[in-house]
């Protein structure tokens, strides 16, 4: 599914309307009827409240719709004017003809209008849409914040009035939705964490404009569809062997972190690897030399011989944010120069990025492919931005810094940022429900397996992030936290069930 800002909706509504010839008129009553759909209809008291814009025009037609059901409707607007665009103006007055009751809304209808956000089961908000322009102020203000505290349920059309849908940033006032239907792409500003809490439930609806037409205006920008990650799980040949699914070469682990190293290397085998290896400080075989069944151990004075023979390194979780870390990190860059081609990946994650803090430009000649895994506060250290600048602008962020460094960069946590600075993946899958120490580290492994058995690192990136979110939130619905071993556990059977469901 694909991204939007306004610019890019207002380019797909010129192009669907001007160049294909789709009647701005037949667009509103789709959005309308795509509302309705998302309305509770076993309610009977309903209140709309439009604006002067489009977005109000969806309002008046949202009203016919509910008075064709023979529920009870009444209408607040902003102002009847003149200034109403056709489609708006169209709607407006057949609400008028067929005696809808409508109330324009002032300082003397305030009292009215009150009761009846009171009294109504559902508030239809659609104030103002992409083409909020400008602080909210005064009175507009004034119907937003009656909307907030008196109503029982609201749906948002497109976007929850006063919310600016590029940023998701407040014009001074937004409405508080239960649910904001929003059409045909997915808004960046709903992305935004300081938008969530406005926004309530997001449903995505199509409203008539094709594929072909949102394609002419794309920026690059997508959701991760479920019908993409299942299209990606690699087939296994029927006469395939361990050498056909990636040797992957994992280096992690330090006493006291060995669990980094457990749940790294065996997520990488239950993701399907050929072959993985881990190269790990003594004591750590020592303390796991029980549970590594899989995996060949390597000790780190043959790094430069496991790296040589690997297709895949994933380097850095649990080794600790030392120099000794980073000379590592130097001797594996080293030897993948040496013997690597692009067909070799460096999965770099956890105290590999730490290591990496004010020494980036390390990562913008090399050779082979390298995808950063960083969590905010890696990413922080990494670009030298704040944490909350980040969470601001985590596409552009994350984005920037996979061009300059010509990398791929996860930046996780909600709405995890897959990027190769030129296109953007955003994930939906996962919750809370997985922020425990570890699932990081299952992560990382994850993806390196998927590099290892062919798929190209932003491929393998996409997959393997909304796979781990996926699998999360399978389990999360019979608990309240999910482990990183129930994740590496649920790994195979998983990916089967994706794989067998597509079409
Ligand atoms: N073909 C299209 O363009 C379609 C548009 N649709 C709807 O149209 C909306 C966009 O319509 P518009 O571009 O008319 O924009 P809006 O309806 O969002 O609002 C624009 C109006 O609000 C006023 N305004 C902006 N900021 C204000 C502020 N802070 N205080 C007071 N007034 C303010 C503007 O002067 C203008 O009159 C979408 O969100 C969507 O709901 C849908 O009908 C589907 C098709
Ligand atoms: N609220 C959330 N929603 C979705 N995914 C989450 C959430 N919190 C954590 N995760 C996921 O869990 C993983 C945690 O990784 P990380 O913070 O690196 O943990 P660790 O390094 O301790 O293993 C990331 O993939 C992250 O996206
Ligand atoms: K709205």
């Amino acid at each position: 599914m694909r991204i939007a800002g306004v610019e890019m909706m207002r380019e797909i509504d010129r192009i669907a309307v001007e160049e294909i010839g789709i009647p701005a008129s037949v667009l509103m009553e789709n959005a309308a009827i795509a509302c309705v759909r998302n309305l509770d209809l076993t309610k009977g008291y309903f209140v709309v409240v439009c604006g002067r814009g489009n977005n109000g025009g969806d309002g008046f037609a949202i009203a016919r719709h509910l008075y064709c059901m023979d529920k009870e409707v009444d209408v607040f607007y902003i102002s009847e004017g003149s200034d109403y665009k056709a489609e708006t103006r169209t709607n407006f007055r057949i609400l008028k003809r067929l005696g809808v009751p409508m109330t324009p809304l002032s300082g003397e209808t305030m009292w009215s209008f009150r009761e009846a956000l009171k009294d109504a089961d559902v508030v239809v908000d659609s104030l103002l849409g992409t083409g909020v322009a400008r602080p909210v102020r005064d009175f507009l203000r004034q119907v937003i914040q009656e909307i907030n505290i008196n109503s029982r349920f609201v749906l948002s059309v497109d976007v929850p009035s006063g919310m600016n849908a590029d940023t998701g940033e407040s014009m001074g006032q937004v409405v508080d939705a239960d649910i904001t239907v929003t059409f045909q792409c997915m808004k960046r500003g709903f992305l935004n964490y300081e938008a969530m809490p406005h926004l309530g439930k997001i449903a995505v609806e199509k409203i008539g404009i094709p594929g072909p037409v949102e394609a002419k205006a794309e920026k690059g920008e997508y959701l991760t569809d479920h019908s993409l990650a299942c299209s990606l799980i690699p087939i296994r040949d029927k006469t395939g062997f361990k050498g056909n699914y990636g040797k992957v070469l994992v280096v992690a682990g330090s006493q006291g972190f060995t669990g980094a190293a457990l749940i790294c290397t065996e997520a990488a085998i239950s993701t399907g690897s050929g072959l993985v290896t881990l190269c790990s400080r003594e004591e750590v075989f020592q303390s796991l030399v029980l549970r590594l069944k899989e995996a060949m151990s390597l000790h780190p004075d043959k790094l430069e011989d496991g790296v040589s023979r690997a297709d895949v390194v994933v380097f850095g979780p649990g080794l600790g944010n030392f120099d000794v870390t980073f000379d590592m990190l130097l001797l594996v860059i080293k030897s993948m120069q040496e013997n690597g081609g692009r067909s070799k990946t460096l999965l770099i994650d956890a105290d590999g990025l730490n290591v990496l803090k004010d020494r980036t430009e390390i990562l913008t000649h090399l050779d082979f492919n390298v995808i950063l895994t960083p969590h905010v506060g890696e990413m922080s250290r990494l670009c030298g931005l704040s944490a909350e600048e980040i969470q601001k602008s985590r596409i552009d962020t994350a984005r920037s810094f996979a061009l300059e460094h010509k990398c791929i960069v996860v930046l996780k946590g909600f709405n995890t940022v897959v990027t190769d600075g030129s296109v953007v993946y955003v994930n939906p899958t996962g919750s809370s429900a997985m922020a425990q120490g570890g699932m990081g580290d299952a992560l990382a492994g994850m993806i390196g397996s998927l590099c290892g058995q062919g798929l190209e690192p932003l491929e393998a990136a996409v997959l393997g992030t909304y796979l781990h979110g996926y699998i999360g939130d399978e389990l999360a619905g019979e608990r309240y936290v999910v482990k990183a071993s129930e994740i590496i556990d649920a790994i195979p059977g998983s990916m089967k069930r994706l794989q067998d469901s597509r079409k």
